[in-house]
């Protein structure tokens, strides 16, 4: 739809050699972190670059870097947090010192992938346009990792305030840091849009995110370390902890993003503002039933 393939001359039979490659590193038995996740940021980034005020305000590689950080965003995503990783001294946190360690593996995966036979579907950019591309998708990624999302809120919302007091246009976005915080938020959005999704699409993440997250919890009790949060299959309320994060992370996040693109994404708004409604009736009927 983008008419990318001639526009960067991506032959179509590297590209499927590489997210082939790209796909078979998701792991399978992943209950959320596996390759449906990745293509469902993916066309949900897609959905979010299509709004009507961020028409030409990305350049095509802009834009082909942002659907391609988020093909590869999890990428070999081993199914626990980064918290996990650092406890367990996993040979990740060693190398990536206990700095954003999933998200610097899932690009050192994906870049590494390049370098395969037939799988170099960035051949023909120039080197200029290859090393601009490799830095925004860097940036993209690493801004997956929950710990930047307070900053990259924070920026976000100083944008939109900006952009207020600048007469509404986004047109005017002229250095790299401006743009790039966009990208990174439009890709955490779409990283977080399971609570904005209809209700039987996101009652389904839900499930198994809570799925990985029981098998962590699973796997520190044997290990004799400490349960993580909501990550206790006995006690783990699921209701309440997607209220939780609904009202603390995740409206906040897309109330800014909604501002930023007035009014093309109103919908999504309040299709999350249903959602954090119907689990919120759920979380109090069942702390009724658990009463009597
Ligand atoms: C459908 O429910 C969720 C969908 C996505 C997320 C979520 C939070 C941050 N991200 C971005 C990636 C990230 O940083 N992590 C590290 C850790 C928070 O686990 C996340 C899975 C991945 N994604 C959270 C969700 O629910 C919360 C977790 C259990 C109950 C409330
Ligand atoms: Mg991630
Ligand atoms: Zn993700």
């Amino acid at each position: 739809k983008r008419d990318f393939l001639s526009k960067f001359r991506l032959h179509p039979s590297t590209l499927v050699n590489y997210f082939t490659g790209i796909e078979e590193h998701y792991k399978k038995d992943n209950p959320y972190h596996n390759a449906v996740h990745a293509a469902d940021v993916t066309q949900s980034t897609h959905v979010l670059l299509n709004a009507a005020s961020l028409v030409n305000v990305f350049s095509d590689l802009e834009i082909l870097a942002s659907i391609f950080a988020c093909a590869i965003h999890d990428v070999n995503h081993p199914g626990v947090t980064n918290q996990f990783l650092i406890n367990t001294e996993n040979e990740l946190a060693i190398m990536y010192n206990d700095m954003s360690v999933l998200e610097n593996h899932h690009c050192a995966v994906a870049f590494k992938l390049l370098q395969e036979p037939n799988c170099n579907i960035l051949k023909h950019l120039d080197d200029s346009q290859r090393k601009q591309l490799r830095k925004m998708v860097i940036d993209m990624v690493l801004a997956t990792d929950m710990s930047k999302h307070m900053s990259l809120l924070a920026d976000l919302k100083t944008m939109v305030e900006t952009k207020k007091v600048a007469g509404g246009c986004l047109l005017k976005l002229d250095n790299y840091s401006e743009k790039m915080q966009i990208m990174q938020n439009m890709v955490h959005c779409a990283d977080l849009s399971n609570p904005a999704k209809p209700l039987p699409l996101s009652t389904q993440w839900v499930t198994r995110v809570m799925e990985e997250f029981f098998n962590q919890g699973d796997r520190e009790k044997a290990l004799g370390l400490p349960v993580s949060p909501m990550c206790c299959r006995e006690t783990a309320n699921i209701e309440k902890s997607q209220v939780s994060f609904i009202d603390f992370i995740v409206h906040p996040l897309w109330e800014a993003w909604t501002e930023l693109v007035h009014p093309d994404a109103e919908h999504i708004l309040s299709t999350l503002e249903q959602n954090r409604d119907h689990y919120s009736e759920l979380s109090a009927t069942r702390e009724a039933e658990e009463q009597q």
